[in-house]
């Protein structure tokens, strides 16, 4: 901004300088003017004289002739001839003539005098313009020059700034380099291993489709031989599961001879809040810590003894019920006929042993569970199937439950095989996959029974 004003400030200058020397050319000019006006009215005073003097010398001697008071002269010459009359008037009329030129003259030089006092006025003005814009100029320098230098030191201090700012990176990117240096150095055998582990591997990967064609001729040897010797495997596994099945045949058969057919067990029920109101009912039943296989009844003072396969306290658990018929249920898969019913006066605990609750299920839930469990763990080798019919004796009268009409009788006969099996002809028998399928049939069959 400074710089700007100085410089308008300069060509200002610059104009006014032209100016002035423009005006003082003109001004000589007039000077010369007025000098030339001098001098042609100098010369035409000198002609004049001189003519005056020349006229004089023709005239009386006393005749004063003055050429500086010539007017005052002339009324007082005394014309003594007609000539000199007639001269005197012709210089009378030049006289005139010429004191208006030296008038006009005069005016001029008035005039040019006035212009130049003009001129010298405006140049003094100029001058202390002149004066004035230089004094301006010599601030605006100045304050230029604080401000050049206020920006000089700031430069020098950016730069400053900058260099130590360079030198404290240039610092860490030493460091850097050193780090990256020392890193490379320490990476040089790693790339080295890697490099022939590169190697290594590039020939092996050339080597592969070799390697794999012998390889895979070598699975398929092996995978032969181990075929052959799983199936051979196959044959000795067979040939022990048959040997299993006859042990296990054979060991049912031990079971039904050592326990017998048909094996009785006996379940006390705990005593309901209504016995408990009754004064004997708790010495009524009562049980021998030694032999669980014997119950004592006490009745109107007389003790009778009954001997069972095994008798159950009130405490007994449903699992542990469950636990001494499963031998049976796993006799069922192996193909022999299996027979559990419960027997006993209303409110003795049938229900709830054979069915019970739903949170601790009886035997029925826990036989079907075991029954699909096993089965399903044999499937892979053997194809079951698991169907149910059911029927109702009463009063001597058989029923088929499942079947389209439950009202119809049907008949208990021999088989025809001569196995010296019974088999109920027309019997309805419904496939099951799951014992919620049996259920289903229960409910079913509960709805047809009423
Ligand atoms: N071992 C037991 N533990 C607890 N409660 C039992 C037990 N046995 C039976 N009960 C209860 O005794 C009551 C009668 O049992 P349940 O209905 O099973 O008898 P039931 O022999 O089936 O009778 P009904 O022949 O009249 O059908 C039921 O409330 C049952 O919950």
């Amino acid at each position: 901004r400074w710089e700007n004003q100085a410089r308008q400030r300069e060509r200002r200058l610059a104009e006014l300088e032209q100016e002035l020397l423009e005006k003082n050319s003109r001004m000589e000019g007039l000077q010369r003017q007025l000098d030339d006006s001098r001098g042609q009215l100098e010369e035409s005073r000198r002609r004049q004289v001189e003519r005056i003097k020349a006229l004089s010398g023709r005239t009386k001697p006393n005749v004063l002739v003055c050429w500086c008071v010539h007017q005052y002269v002339t009324h007082t010459v005394e014309v003594e001839s007609a000539d000199s009359q007639k001269a005197l008037a012709e210089m009378q009329v030049k006289n005139g003539a010429l004191q208006e030129q030296l008038s006009v003259q005069r005016q001029l030089l008035r005039e040019l005098e006035t212009q130049l006092h003009e001129s010298q006025r405006t140049c003094a003005q100029l001058r202390t313009q002149i004066l004035v814009y230089e004094g301006e100029m010599e601030r605006a320098q100045g304050q230029l020059e604080v401000e050049m230098q206020n920006l000089e030191e700031e430069k020098n201090r950016v730069i400053e700034e900058a260099f130590i700012r360079a030198e404290s990176e240039m610092k860490a990117v030493h460091e850097n380099l050193a780090g990256v240096r020392m890193n490379l150095l320490s990476l040089q055998p790693a790339l080295r291993t890697l490099t022939s582990d590169y190697n290594c591997l590039k020939r092996q990967v050339q080597d592969f489709p070799f390697m794999l064609d012998k390889a895979i001729t070598e699975a398929k040897q092996e995978i032969c031989q181990v075929i052959s010797e799983v199936s051979s495997t196959n044959q000795e596994l067979l040939r022990k599961y048959k040997r299993e099945m006859n042990l296990r045949k054979k060991c049912h058969n031990e079971l039904v001879r050592l326990k017998g057919n048909i094996r009785v067990f006996c379940r006390v029920r705990p005593v309901s809040q209504e016995e408990q109101d009754s004064a004997d009912a708790k010495t009524m039943l009562s049980f021998d810590s030694d032999d669980d296989a014997i119950l004592y009844l006490s009745n109107k003072g007389k003790i009778m003894t009954f001997e069972l396969d095994k008798v159950f306290p009130p405490h007994a658990t449903q699992e542990e019920v469950f636990q001494e018929v499963q031998a049976l249920i796993t006799s069922c898969i192996d193909g022999y006929n299996v027979c559990i019913f419960a027997y006993g006066q209303t409110g003795s605990g049938k229900t709830y042993t054979m069915e019970g609750v739903t949170h601790d299920p009886g035997i029925n839930q826990r036989a079907l569970r075991l029954l699909f469990s096993e089965v399903t763990e044999k499937a892979p080798d053997w194809d079951y199937k698991i169907t149910v019919s059911m029927v109702e004796i009463y009063n001597e009268t058989l029923r088929d439950l499942l079947g389209e009409n439950p009202a119809d009788k049907l008949d208990i006969k021999m088989n025809p095989d001569g196995s010296g099996q019974l088999y109920v002809p027309g019997l309805t028998e419904i496939t099951v996959q799951s014992p919620e399928d049996i259920n289903k049939v229960r409910t079913s069959c509960f709805f047809l029974s009423v």
